[in-house]
């Protein structure tokens, strides 16, 4: 399963032994609980491993996998992020794609090794979504052939970064370039922050850490203006667009191609939302497989509880979304890197495809584990409040990316669109031209869905209910925009008037490419044990999924009443046949004690004792009596008793 999993026999080979290495060396361990270690400890306790794993990264991994990197990171340095993460995942990202053979390579060996550390720094106090509304400019000056970068206004400072505050030498930030008092748009430009020697900031730049947050408190997301400050024109990241020393603009072939980084960390944060929910299930699973709590039949001892059927409807249908967010992830890690690869060679054609996919997979995935993460966490009644389950911190981290990389509302906007044009080309008869993430839209449906009419359909009555939806859905949306605009209304005012129901036409979509994507793994599985586990995990997730949209298929008669209740009884059905599997399922997934750092999702399950060694270890109980006490409630009582 776990080659499942991880997309291969070798791949998960590789993960037992990088643990392997890890658990045998101290120096790469948290030295005490991350919760009782202030911001502080913990940037530090970070930076110290973070250099330990720049000397022996290359005995433990092969760095230039970013699989193999990833699973170091998570084990070593945690969820809740570290020094370099912003360099890992969007500086180096935005240099290979977006900067010249000639700009490569004179930052990115640089780059890759650590000689500089970088940071994406796009959004401002003032505007995140509506990039064409940010205010840094970079002004071309013709005589000196430099931009100039200036922060108009307080609502221009760069903000949010990550590891931008303190951590960051470099940045990518993107700024309206203005040539000649023309102004072309956001842009990239490579950016030198701090001196290299010192790290001090460099005249004429404004720094900091914005602060505490819910979570990823690791990182130093910062604050940055800048005081007309001077870049030379090369350092505009020229892969796709030019200025030439006498300000000529070269245009782009995509106008959306800078927006690479951003498309990048979608694609990529969908696995990273599916191993954050694994993981608050396994904690939960396992707790829920060593507590006891009540009687079932009161003739018997206390039942474990996860043989409450409520416990497993909490948590079940949530393993399924786990390992359906991991396949769909998967696929969707392919694409970009193909797309990534044709667009590099000058074919920008699958652009918008990707981009419509991901920001629907963005949404609807870390809604979803952020809705699972909460849930395993309540699971685990009291202790599951307490920071010794780690899954209020799972959850903190996981929600971060319902806002990070587009906002879940903005990006299914985005889709809705797609899906828009999509339904205009079948309302025009020109079927034939959707894509393939969209060909359904142009196939005539049943007139009522055959679940549970047609014995042995497999999952195929399923996907075709969900596409039944998904296209009533899309082409209802699409109407109501269309009929809008026909009444007189401005495109803007009509697509505002519409974007709820636009938004749930792109949950529908991305809802089916997931059970859409799970099906098609199923059906890849050869071994007999490992593909019954997921045909199981799979039953439940499409009766649990559909029964959560039941009424888009009531309401126009495409399910029946009687069908809704045989779908019911479906969940219920694969609750029982799941629970046996339940542990391993999660178990699975070959999390590490040290990755989990849980005290209630421990492999041994060792539970109790451990969670009182725990306590006991809390700072406040170093003495028996605080100097809160002392100084303040031991005077109040005394004065209360004269
Ligand atoms: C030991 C070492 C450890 C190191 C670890 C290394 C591990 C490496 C492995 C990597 C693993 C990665 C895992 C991830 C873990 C996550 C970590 C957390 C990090 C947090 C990072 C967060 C970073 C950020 O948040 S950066 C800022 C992101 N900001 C946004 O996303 C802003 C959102 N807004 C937008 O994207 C745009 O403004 C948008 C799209 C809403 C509107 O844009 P615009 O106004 O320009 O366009 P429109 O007018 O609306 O549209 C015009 C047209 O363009 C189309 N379009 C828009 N975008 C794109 C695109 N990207 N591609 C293609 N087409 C696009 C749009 O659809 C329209 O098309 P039409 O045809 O006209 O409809
Ligand atoms: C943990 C974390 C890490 C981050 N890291 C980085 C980083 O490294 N680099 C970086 O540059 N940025 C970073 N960001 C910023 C992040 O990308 C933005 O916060 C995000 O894109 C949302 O933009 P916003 O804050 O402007 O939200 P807003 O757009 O102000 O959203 C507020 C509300 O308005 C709604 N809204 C906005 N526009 C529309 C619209 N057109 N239609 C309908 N509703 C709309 C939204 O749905 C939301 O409900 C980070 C943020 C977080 C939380």
């Amino acid at each position: 399963m776990a080659a499942q999993i991880w997309g291969s026999e070798k791949r998960a080979r590789r993960r037992r032994e990088i643990s392997a290495k890890i658990a045998q060396m101290p120096e790469l361990h948290d030295s005490k609980p991350l919760p009782f270690m202030t911001r502080e400890e913990k940037i530090m306790e970070s930076a110290r491993k973070l250099t330990i794993l720049t000397e022996k990264m290359g005995q433990i991994i092969d760095p230039t996998d970013p699989a193999e990197l990833y699973h170091l990171n998570n084990e070593v340095l945690g969820l809740e992020g570290n020094p370099m993460a912003l360099h890992g995942v969007m500086f180096i990202p935005a240099l290979s794609a977006q900067a010249s053979d000639e700009q490569q390579a004179k930052w990115l060996p640089r780059a890759l090794r650590r000689e500089i550390i970088g940071t994406y720094a796009q959004t401002e106090l003032g505007h995140g979504t509506n990039l064409q509304n940010l205010e840094t400019t970079a002004t071309y000056d013709l005589a000196t052939q430099e931009f100039v970068l200036h922060t108009p206004q307080i609502t221009a400072l760069k903000w949010w970064p990550g590891n931008l505050g303190k951590s960051s030498n470099y940045a990518v930030v993107v700024a309206h370039m203005i040539i000649k008092a023309k102004n072309y748009g956001p842009h990239p430009f490579m950016v030198q922050l701090r001196d290299e020697k010192t790290h001090e900031p460099l005249p004429g730049i404004t720094i900091g850490d914005i602060g505490p947050k819910m979570a990823y408190n690791i990182v130093d997301n910062g604050f940055l203006g800048f005081n007309k400050y001077r870049i030379p024109r090369t350092n505009l990241l020229m892969r796709h667009t030019k200025v030439e020393a006498d300000g000529t603009y070269i245009k782009p072939p995509h106008a959306k191609i800078n927006y690479s980084a951003m498309v990048h960390v979608r694609a990529y944060m969908l696995t990273g939302q599916a191993i954050m929910l694994a993981s608050a299930l396994n904690i939960a699973t396992r707790y829920s497989s060593v507590r006891r709590q009540g009687q079932i039949d009161k003739s018997q001892p206390e039942v474990k509880v996860l043989e409450y059927q409520t416990q497993q409807h909490r948590l079940f249908p949530s393993i399924a979304r786990a390992y359906a967010f991991q396949f769909a992830g998967a696929e969707t890690v392919k694409l970009y890197e193909h797309v990534l690869k044709e667009m590099k060679s000058g074919n920008v054609s699958l652009m918008a495809d990707l981009h419509a996919l991901t920001s629907g997979l963005k949404s609807v995935v870390t809604y979803q584990t952020g809705e699972g993460i909460e849930q395993a966490r309540m699971a685990c009644g009291g202790h599951g409040y307490s920071m010794a389950s780690y899954i209020s911190e799972i959850y903190g981290v996981a929600i971060g990316g319902c806002t990070y990389e587009g906002e879940n509302m903005v990006m299914l906007l985005q889709l809705a669109r797609y899906l828009v044009k999509s339904a205009a080309l079948v309302k025009s008869g020109q079927s034939s031209k959707l894509g393939p993430l969209v060909a359904y839209l142009g196939v005539k449906s049943e007139p009522t869905s055959l679940i549970d009419r047609i014995p042995n359909s497999g999952f195929t009555e399923y996907v075709k209910t969900f596409q039944h939806v998904s296209k009533r859905q899309t082409l209802k949306a699409a109407d109501m925009f269309f009929g809008l605009m026909e009444k007189g209304e401005k495109r803007e005012i009509a697509w505002n008037k519409c974007s709820v129901e636009l938004n749930r036409a792109s949950r529908l979509h991305t809802r089916l490419f997931i059970v859409e994507a799970f099906v098609r793994r199923v059906n890849e599985i050869a071994d007999i044990r490992i593909k019954e586990a997921l045909t199981d995990l799979l039953h439940l997730h499409v009766n649990y999924e559909l029964l959560d949209i039941a009424s888009y298929a009531l309401e126009d008669g495409f399910l029946s009443a009687s069908q809704l209740d045989y779908i019911r009884d479906q969940v219920y059905l694969y609750l029982g046949k799941i629970r046996p599997n339940a542990v391993s399922l999660l178990d699975s997934w070959e999390f590490s004690d040290i990755e989990l750092r849980s005290v209630l999702g421990r492999r041994d399950g060792n539970v109790y004792e451990n969670l009182f060694k725990w306590a006991k270890s809390s700072p406040l109980n170093k003495t028996d009596v605080l100097s809160s006490v002392t100084q303040y409630l031991k005077p109040m009582m005394e004065k209360a008793r004269l």
